[in-house]
């Protein structure tokens, strides 16, 4: 059995935390255009396949956010080497010194639990706790722990503690039916299955662009992936990697709470870097709802011009291409400084629609049932003091900010951190009075 020696030197680089709370001065009107950042939840898997390289692994394009600090923070801690300047991260995975994942970096980000799969691809074994992330929903990780058992690591569960290992000849190529096409477990059996031995045919896999750039990443590694974008995949085992250089596509969640945010205030956009195709049914809804959409492929901007309160509109989010239940809450905001009724069905996470809670503290009229929310849409919201309850409710209570009478404080910023370069600056840049406090 390969083992590796639990050195563990506590290489630990704080996760800074910054001003948490948001000020924003309502109601605005937006006119302005911005880059879109890098993807967060396309790098991170793509940091942590850089553990399976024996070389070098250049990002480009990669956005500045507490996630990938953490990730960072993660890589160093058992071994990798990470070199940061502005959006380019060099990771040389070289050297692998430890196969523990550090229980106060698991806590704050559900994308660590994916280490592990490359941990066990790399030197078949890894140690984790239970991934935290945003609270919203039980979040099991039954389907990431049956990924691994398929590819023949034992696994063992003990007091919250997740220990994996594989048979002394490393993982076996194996078929891996998914019972719900999970992100997080699809991203689980590519990096845990590119050095397994043999084939591994993913079915039922998920079929999310950011899936899509982790298949494209790899192979620019020397992995033998394909079937990227459908519900099958299929891996090769390789014996070894390359050194490479991938570049980060845009970030569509970033880009859909800022066309959210056009929404409610009225006006006018122009954002970059970011593919029109990977927001099809967003952009269709925003355009039912009012807006003008203008997308383009080649250039990879979408220009949005929105001149009247948004219409009412019927969605349920679901895995890709259905609509990403992380816009749910950005869309529940200017649908809620609508004119008309909206209904939502959160069909992916059980407790997303906390952040209901704190659009009714803005004169939000909504309500909740379960799955299902109905909203009256009404303008102005008004101006107040809320909390963000997780990353995209946070950045939802901003775009309400901006169809409020008055000044909003939003407080518990933190999680907005995780996935956000600066809310503020790119709020401003579209003219919105938006300051950290
Ligand atoms: C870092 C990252 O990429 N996060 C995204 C990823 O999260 P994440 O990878 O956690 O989302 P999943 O697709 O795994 O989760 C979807 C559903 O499957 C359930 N489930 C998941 C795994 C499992 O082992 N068992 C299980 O029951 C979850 O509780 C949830 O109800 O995809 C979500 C769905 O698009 C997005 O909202 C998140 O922003
Ligand atoms: C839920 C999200 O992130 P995470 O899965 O990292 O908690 C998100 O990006 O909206």
């Amino acid at each position: 059995m390969l083992r590796v020696e639990r050195i563990c030197c506590l290489r630990r680089q704080k996760v800074g935390a910054r001003l948490s709370t948001i000020h924003i001065k309502g109601p605005a009107r937006l006119s302005g255009e911005i880059s879109i950042q890098g993807s967060k939840n396309a790098v991170l898997p793509m940091m942590a396949a850089a553990i399976l390289h024996k070389g070098i692994t250049v990002l480009t394009n990669v956005p500045m956010i507490q996630d990938v600090d953490c990730m960072v923070s993660i890589l160093n801690y058992i071994g990798c080497r990470c070199n940061r300047k502005g959006s380019t991260v060099e990771i040389d995975g070289t050297e692998i010194e430890c196969a523990q994942i550090p229980d106060h970096f698991v806590s704050q980000m559900r994308s660590s639990i994916i280490v592990l799969g490359a941990l066990l691809g790399r030197v078949g074994e890894g140690e984790s706790r239970y991934p935290g992330g945003c609270l919203i929903g039980a979040r099991p990780i039954d389907i990431h722990l049956q990924v691994l058992e398929c590819l023949g690591a034992r696994i063992l569960e003990e007091d919250g503690q997740i220990t994996a290992r594989a048979s002394a000849g490393g993982l076996v190529g194996a078929e891996i039916r998914l019972r719900y096409p999970s992100v997080g477990a699809t991203e689980q059996a590519l990096l845990a299955g590119v050095l397994a031995r043999g084939m591994t045919i993913v079915y039922g896999a998920a079929r999310e662009p950011e899936i899509g750039q982790l298949c494209d990443c790899l192979n620019r590694m020397g992995a033998r992936v394909r079937g990227a974008g459908t519900g099958i995949l299929v891996i090769e085992g390789v014996e070894e990697l390359r050194d490479s250089r991938f570049a980060v596509r845009g970030d569509r969640i970033v880009a859909g709470t800022y066309l959210s945010a056009v929404m409610a205030a009225g006006g006018k956009a122009w954002l970059k870097e970011v593919r029109p195709g990977e927001l099809e049914l967003p952009l269709n809804l925003m355009q039912q709802a009012g807006a003008v959409i203008r997308r383009d492929e080649v250039q990879e901007e979408i220009f949005i011009s929105m001149n009247q309160r948004p219409g009412g509109l019927l969605l349920e989010t679901g895995p890709y291409p259905a609509f990403p239940t992380d816009l749910q809450s950005p869309f529940m905001a200017f649908l809620a400084a609508g004119d008309g009724e909206s209904r939502i069905r959160e069909q992916v996470f059980e407790g997303r629609f906390a952040t209901a809670e704190e659009l009714k503290r803005m004169g939000g009229r909504i309500y909740t049932e379960g799955r299902e929310a109905v909203i009256q849409g009404i303008y102005p919201l008004i101006a107040g003091r809320v909390t963000a309850r997780d990353l995209r409710g946070g950045a939802a209570l901003a775009v309400a900010a901006l169809a409020a009478e008055g000044e909003t404080v939003i407080e518990d910023c933190r999680h907005v951190e995780r996935g956000y370069e600066d809310l503020c600056r790119d709020l401003r840049a579209l003219g919105a009075q938006a300051y950290w406090g």
